[in-house]
């Protein structure tokens, strides 16, 4: 496409919000959707927001495109304040934000081309030019086949295709992607994600990923906020949120995508199946890899089975956690477990102890 442009992230805000809150109705039963939140999202950045059913995702980008008013608060999109716009001014924003949907929202009486050149009919492009961009569009987004296809002869991969080509026919700066992947097979999705990291790369377009699922955001963000009761309770670089997560609601998060740690029962089951102590140690980069790990144990004369665990990439950079059954000397082990302590993370398991020992 002509319109290729930055890839990389700048620190430059292309969304800034600063104490905004949304409040639907009065009194008693008002609802606070999004409670004093703030933050910076960056030009060229995949950002992720992170939450549960109702905990005000949706709304938050209800406000960045101007489709509900803040209550109070800052919201400034590309420059401009929209918490300050009139109605005819945010007529003139949404062109520079582009949206998909979980359901996709495709006219089922119209073709894919239709479909796609939609925004630019509205727009006042004449025919010509959107033939052109229409088709440079679909090539993009691989569909150069079914243009004359109805939505209904497309799987749903396809249709997101189409989506994601309509939301970027009058090239927007922000693509606003809400739950845009929640209602495909894991397969499917991961070619949606693909493609969105390449509207990224070789667009230059900032993408803003609202999801229920960490998967998503484990292998699309850069940087992701952890939204609850309206609240963003935490946010930062993806890999620092998986491998330090403050909250609860963030930890329980991280465990859906990280299924590198055993739960209970698998626990137990480790713990009646191998001699030993067992202790999940994290392995993140540099100074928690794997090899300096073992390097410690091996130092302190301690023998570490591995019983579970995995160790996969996030952003590029490896993270997991390694599951070990300990044999040696109690105090070898105490004063391994220390050093390692240094510079990573140790889960012990003291109620398995007495049954591992015996
Ligand atoms: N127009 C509205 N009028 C009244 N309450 C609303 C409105 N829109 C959202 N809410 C309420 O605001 C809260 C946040 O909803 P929101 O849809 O933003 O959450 P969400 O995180 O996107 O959840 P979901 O994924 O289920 O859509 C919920 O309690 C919801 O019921």
């Amino acid at each position: 496409m002509t319109d290729v442009g930055a890839a990389a992230a700048s620190s430059e805000a292309i969304i800034r919000l600063d104490g905004v809150h949304k409040v639907f109705g009065e009194g008693p039963g008002a609802v606070r959707a999004v409670n004093d939140v703030s933050l910076d999202i960056r030009r060229g950045e995949i950002f992720g927001v992170i939450g549960y059913s109702g905990a005000g995702k949706s709304t938050l980008v209800r406000l960045i495109n101007g489709l509900e008013p803040v209550t109070s608060g800052t919201l400034e999109v590309d420059g401009r304040t929209v918490s300050a716009m009139s109605e005819r001014q945010l007529r003139s924003l949404r062109p520079h934000l582009g949206m998909i949907f979980q359901q996709f929202n495709l006219f089922g009486s119209k073709s894919v081309a239709e479909n796609v050149a939609y925004p630019l009919r509205v727009a006042g492009w004449d025919k010509a030019e959107r033939e052109e961009r229409v088709a440079e569009l679909l090539r993009f987004v691989g569909l150069a086949d079914k243009s004359r296809a109805r939505p209904a002869e497309l799987s749903g991969g396809q249709k997101q295709r189409v989506g994601i080509a309509r939301a970027l026919a009058s090239r927007p700066t922000i693509l606003l992607a809400d739950e845009c992947t929640s209602a495909l097979d894991p397969e499917t999705t991961r070619d949606v994600l693909g493609l969105l990291r390449r509207v990224n790369d070789e667009l230059g377009v900032t993408i803003v990923v609202i999801t229920h699922e960490m998967d998503v955001v484990k292998y699309l963000c850069d940087r992701v906020a952890v939204m609850e009761h309206g609240r963003v309770v935490e946010a930062g670089e993806v890999y620092d949120i998986f491998a330090r997560p403050q909250e609860e609601v963030t930890r329980r998060f991280v465990g859906t995508s990280l299924r590198d740690r055993p739960g209970p029962e698998v626990l137990a089951r480790l713990a009646a199946g191998h001699p030993g102590t067992l202790v999940t140690v994290t392995v993140q980069e540099e100074a928690g890899s794997s090899d300096r790990i073992m390097r410690t144990f091996a130092r302190h004369d301690v023998a570490g089975a591995i019983v579970y665990g995995g160790i996969t990439e996030i952003g590029e950079r490896p993270f997991g956690s390694l599951t070990l059954a300990l044999t040696g000397e109690e105090t070898a082990k105490r004063a391994a477990l220390a050093e390692l302590r240094a510079f990573t993370a140790v889960e012990e398991y003291p109620h398995l102890s007495s049954e591992v020992e015996r």
